[in-house]
């Protein structure tokens, strides 16, 4: 097996063999700009337009059953003239999720794959812990690795304040401090993207996130804009969404990952506040509210001041919020027997 271009892109070879027995001809390839249900792929055969089956579109359900920047799916490359067409989507390692907000169950899959995701958030006036902890559960949720991101450090006479607030949050979550000032700031992200490795920022508006991602480019991204296709005589202009770095590595950068954090979900908030959940196992009734209840271990630790009451009141106010409809569990359920079932496919290849 050629040890080709879809390795630097992630590309696993349990994919490239799957994407062989689904169909003569077929091979693995990868996501990286959807626009107007046009996607950018690249495979081995290069990099090239393409569009999704009718068999595919037809038993769609929902936004998720569609292909998103960073998915690795099975395609026919081969057309002489036309699109590449995409018969099937490859099981999400990890999935970014965006519900717009207030009309019930839209959802749309803003990135897939993303094996670390950067959480930014700034030393000025952005800086707030209660936004940190829903970023935080946005990346539990998705299934990526979260790395913690302090930027603009300049502004701050003393960062390590802050850090150690974070640190009372991140529960060991790596913590990094950067500033744009420094010409070698960005670098510390670099070990998190190793060759084959999927990075993608999250962070409010303004933090930085931009100026991050040009300097891991090495380049203004701007200039990568404007593919065109030709073959229907139409121009289709779609601006890349995932980038190579020179050194390995990609990094994911689509519009809607800009605007995650807004909603919450279940899981994730769990695990981002796993520490009142370890407490509330210890009340004395299960069903406690932690409000009033006698011998409840949540009140008695804030009361003791080992819990603050800033952190359980953001950990209700989120699960008030919580949108989370039968639907979106349905759809989580689901994640869990893919992944379940890659781990079947990955291992008959590996008796193979
Ligand atoms: N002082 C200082 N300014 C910075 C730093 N990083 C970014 N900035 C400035 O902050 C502003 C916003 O930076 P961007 O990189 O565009 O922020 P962003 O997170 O991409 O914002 P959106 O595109 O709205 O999501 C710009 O004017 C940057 O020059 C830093 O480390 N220190
Ligand atoms: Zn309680």
């Amino acid at each position: 097996m050629t040890n080709g271009i879809m390795a630097a892109y992630g590309r696993s070879d349990p994919n490239a063999a799957y994407a062989r027995d689904y169909h003569e001809g077929c091979t693995a390839g990868r996501i990286l700009s959807q626009e107007k249900g046009i996607y950018r792929l690249i495979s081995e055969k290069g990099e090239q337009f393409a569009e999704i089956s009718g068999k595919l579109r037809y038993h769609a359900k929902r936004a998720a059953d569609f292909p998103a920047v960073g998915d690795f799916v099975v395609a026919d490359c081969n057309s002489f003239q036309g699109n590449a067409v995409i018969h099937e989507i490859l099981p999400r390692k990890s999935v970014f999720i965006r519900k717009a907000a207030g009309t019930g169950n839209t959802e749309q899959v803003v990135a897939a794959n993303i094996d670390t995701v950067f959480i930014c958030m700034s030393l000025n006036r952005d800086f707030n812990l209660r936004r940190l902890e829903r970023y935080f559960a946005v990346a539990w949720e998705s299934g990526a690795s979260p790395v913690i991101v302090l930027t603009k450090s300049d502004l701050c006479s003393d960062p390590e304040a802050f850090i150690s607030h974070v640190e009372q949050i991140a529960f060991g979550t790596d913590i990094l401090l950067t500033s744009a000032m420094e010409q070698d700031g960005y670098k510390k992200l670099l070990p998190y993207i190793p060759f084959g490795r999927t990075a993608a920022l999250i962070g409010s508006s303004g933090v930085g996130k931009s100026t991050l991602i040009n300097q891991l480019l090495g380049e203004d991204r701007m200039e990568t804009r404007g593919l065109r296709n030709d073959d229907k005589g139409k121009h289709t202009t779609t601006r890349r969404e995932l980038f190579l770095l020179e050194q390995g590595g990609m990094v994911i950068d689509t519009p809607g990952m800009r605007e995650l954090g807004l909603w919450d979900t279940g899981e994730g908030l769990e695990q981002s506040f796993s520490d009142i959940k370890a407490l509330a196992a210890m009340c004395r009734f299960c069903d406690c509210s932690h409000t009033d209840e006698p011998h409840c271990a949540v009140q008695e630790a804030i009361a003791k001041g080992e819990l603050s009451k800033e952190r359980f009141q953001s950990y209700q106010k989120l699960k008030t919020e919580n949108r989370y409809t039968e639907d979106t569990e349905g759809y989580l359920a689901e994640k869990k027997q893919k992944f379940k079932n890659i781990a079947k496919v990955n291992k008959s290849f590996r008796r193979r």
